[in-house]
């Protein structure tokens, strides 16, 4: 059987002088999908940064956390097998570069400048499938900076894609999207799931987690708070606790609605 692809048991992570995540234990199976949810502050991006490997658990007191069965790995290795998506990424483009070369210069590890960077027939390959796979490919050849915000996330996602890894882990995905386009990224990810693509979503919004998307976590001041099949967890009285103002969840045709209740 697969490693899990995350194990972390009884840790604590430090972001400066705040304990960000405190005896914090959660496992994450190969291929597993899961959305992560949590009032402001709760951690959800820190878990993320362990994800990556941009930060690390305290070691010692009986703590562990592997990826990939792995407790030590390399950034570069890690960069391969966990796609990363995170909207401030865009912010890193040159607004007059092509759009294709936002998820061609994936490939080299770097944000567009792809002047002077060498890609192969196979390289061209990928980036096609990855933005044909968005449903950007004929946006290849436009600006970055001419694109919508949904358009843009898209290309992000591509560019995450393009390393075919094992999964796609996604901040807040839908950060500054208008209604439309955060709907339309909510359909993307359903297919992606539909497709086998193993996902990790952090929201701060019930309703954008996708019908095939079964496990959510609830994180509150660092610690896991409730962990399970989505209708489990995603009830009345567990957001109401979570943050402490009333509300009623509703469920359509798999999709969460949450209102003030
Ligand atoms: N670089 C840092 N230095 C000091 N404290 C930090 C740092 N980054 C995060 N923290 C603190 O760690 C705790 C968890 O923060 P984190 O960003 O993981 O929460 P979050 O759930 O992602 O919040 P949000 O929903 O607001 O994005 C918070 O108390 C935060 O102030």
């Amino acid at each position: 059987m697969d490693a899990p692809f995350f194990e972390i048991r009884n840790a604590r992570v430090w972001r400066g002088e705040t304990l960000a995540l405190d005896d914090f234990s959660l496992s994450i199976c190969a291929g597993e999908s899961l959305a992560i949810l949590g009032p402001n502050g709760a951690g959800k991006s820190t878990f993320l940064k362990l994800l990556t490997g941009e930060v690390r658990a305290e070691s010692g007191r009986g703590s562990e956390c592997r990826l990939f069965g792995e407790e030590l790995w390399s950034l570069e290795e890690l960069r391969h097998r966990i796609g990363v998506v995170m909207p401030e990424e865009v912010a890193r483009f040159d607004p007059e570069e092509l759009a294709g070369d936002a998820v061609l210069s994936s490939l080299r590890g770097a944000y567009g400048r792809t002047k002077w960077m060498r890609f192969s027939p196979a390289d061209r390959v990928a980036a096609m499938d990855a933005m044909e796979r968005m449903g950007v490919a004929n946006l290849a050849k436009r600006e970055f900076g001419s694109l919508s915000s949904g358009e843009r996330r898209r290309f992000l996602i591509a560019r995450a894609l393009v390393h075919q890894p094992e999964v796609l882990v996604l901040d807040e995905p839908s950060t500054a999207l208008d209604f439309a386009a955060s709907l339309q990224l909510s359909g993307l990810l359903q297919q992606l799931l539909e497709d086998g693509r193993a996902l990790v979503l952090v929201t701060h919004h019930p309703g954008e987690i996708p019908p095939a998307m079964n496990r959510v976590v609830l994180l509150d001041h660092g610690k896991v708070a409730a962990d399970g099949p989505k209708k489990k967890i995603l009830t009345n009285e567990r957001m109401k606790e979570l943050y402490q103002v009333g509300l009623k969840v509703r469920w359509s045709g798999g999709w969460c609605e949450v209102r003030p209740g």
